[in-house]
């Protein structure tokens, strides 16, 4: 391969060495001293893999060209790699980087069964169970629409479906991808840098030079000889990290837990629930990361407001033009939202196989010892309960400050009645409106807002928004 990336071009082959490290397997090592921002690798635009290849080959791309539905930029770039791979002349140099490639992956959707438990509860065990399925349609689809057409080009004995998955592995652990000036991204494959090694401790060092086309690789940081080599692959969250690359950072401060709200069309007042989350930049479905610094980011409030309104609150958006995607609608609302998110954590919790004190029990056992799958998965289990510990605490923590000012508003001297079936309690919830009357729950107040009504609008706070 090293005469075949020299005759193409790329610079700083002479300084820089394939090694095999104990942390990371094999990586690039250092050959001489490199200060940081120093430029280390320049792999030029002919020899890049990237879907604008495969379109321009001459025996591939009319083919892709030809298709109804463009396939997706990972399955161009997959199947180009395959392609390349299955021809027996020609390609030379995409062949022997091809034929460096590492033979098997350790991203999740090759776990086992018994591997993948070890984060049973995660959104990564979800993700892993549906993309395997997914990735089987994809190849059924990819096998009846593309290759069974043009069986010269994809001999079905080289196309198998652990050569695709392979591939996309491939393509997943190796690709980089860049925005370009125009505001479209390429997603590219660059030999030989593809062999560094990510380290959050780098600065970002690669970039690609859209006029010219080519890649660059900057010292992310000061080297000597002998070094290893690295980029930084960007901040990636464990399961992110183990279904794509294969591997995991212990005590990951990027970990997250992605978190999926939907609401059903056919629920009550929902396209006019659907507008107000289109325009808080939301939608009916919409995935949110909950992170360990932001575990419960202003948006999964938004969302959620929205879908516990019932009437008098959106009657109340409509009113009082509340930016209901960012303030409290209503008391009664907010301390709904905030009673079914601890609900929902507290349930996607409880539905981890195995706790975190009981994992880390496990940890320091060596019942994972480490670097086996069961391990990697094991931290990402870690890594989303602690981020939904968190946000679940938080949620408890504004429900109790929610609380905490009711009971304030309310008095604790006069215990009054409940304005629909005159139940004294001390926590009854105050209208969000008006914040004339209480009740003591939302079916309460819900059977008192016909009668309510009136006495609510003549009384409500002429301009400004539901108090905080
Ligand atoms: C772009 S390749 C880097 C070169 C790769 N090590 C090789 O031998 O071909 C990315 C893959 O390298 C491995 N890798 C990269 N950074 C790593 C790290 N910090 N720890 C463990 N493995 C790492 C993972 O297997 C990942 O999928």
């Amino acid at each position: 391969m090293e005469s075949w990336l020299r005759d193409s071009g790329v610079v700083g082959l002479d300084d820089l060495k394939l090694a095999d490290f104990p942390a990371t397997g094999r990586g690039l090592g250092s050959l001489r001293h490199f200060k940081e921002g120093e430029r280390i690798l320049t792999v030029p635009s002919g020899i890049l893999w990237t879907v604008e290849h495969a379109y321009a080959d001459s025996i591939i791309g009319p083919v892709l060209q030809s298709m109804q539905r463009a396939l997706s930029v990972d399955d161009t770039l997959a199947i180009y790699i395959l392609f390349v791979r299955s021809r027996e002349s020609g390609y030379n140099g995409l062949r022997r980087h091809v034929e460096a490639l590492p033979t098997s992956y350790s991203s999740s959707i090759f776990f086992t069964d018994d591997e993948l438990e070890a984060c049973a509860g995660s959104s990564l065990y979800t993700i892993t169970k549906q993309l395997k399925q997914q990735i089987q349609d994809d190849y059924r689809t990819l096998v009846e629409g593309l290759f069974a057409e043009h069986l010269d080009i994809f001999p079905l004995g080289k196309f198998t479906i652990e050569d695709y998955k392979w591939a996309l592995c491939t393509v997943w652990s190796r690709a980089m991808d860049f925005a370009q000036p125009d505001g479209k991204s390429i997603r590219l494959l660059a030999p030989f840098a593809d062999m560094l090694n990510h380290s959050p401790d780098v600065k970002q060092c690669h970039a690609y030079d859209a006029s010219s086309g080519d890649l660059y690789i900057l010292a992310g940081k000061d080297y000597e000889p002998g070094d290893q080599v690295f980029i930084n692959y960007g901040s990636i969250p464990n399961n992110r990290l183990l279904r794509l690359y294969g591997f995991v950072v212990p005590n990951n401060p990027n970990d997250n837990y992605d978190l999926v709200l939907m609401t059903q069309p056919g629920a009550p007042f929902f396209e006019q629930k659907r507008k107000l989350w289109v325009s808080a930049g939301l939608d009916s479905v919409s995935t949110i990361s909950l992170s360990l610094n932001d575990p419960l980011p202003k948006s999964v409030l938004r969302y959620l407001r929205v879908q516990r309104a019932d009437e008098s609150d959106l009657a109340i958006i409509t009113l009082q033009q509340i930016d209901a995607t960012d303030k409290i609608i209503s008391i009664s609302n907010e301390v709904e939202v905030l009673q079914a998110l601890i609900e929902s954590f507290r349930e996607l919790l409880h539905n981890f196989g195995t706790q975190i004190e009981k994992l880390d029990e496990q940890l320091a056992e060596g019942i994972y010892p480490p670097g086996t799958n069961a391990w990697s998965a094991a931290h990402v289990s870690l890594g989303e309960q602690r981020v939904l510990r968190l946000a679940r605490q938080r949620a408890e923590d504004l429900l109790a400050a929610l609380e905490g000012r009711n009971r304030v508003d309310s008095g604790f001297s006069a215990p009054v009645r409940c304005a629909n079936c005159a139940k004294v309690a001390v926590e009854l919830m105050l209208c969000g409106r008006c914040k004339a009357v209480r009740y003591c729950g939302r079916t309460c107040q819900v059977a008192h807002y016909k009668e309510h009504k009136a006495l609510c609008q003549a009384t409500a706070p002429k301009s400004g928004s539901v108090k905080k």
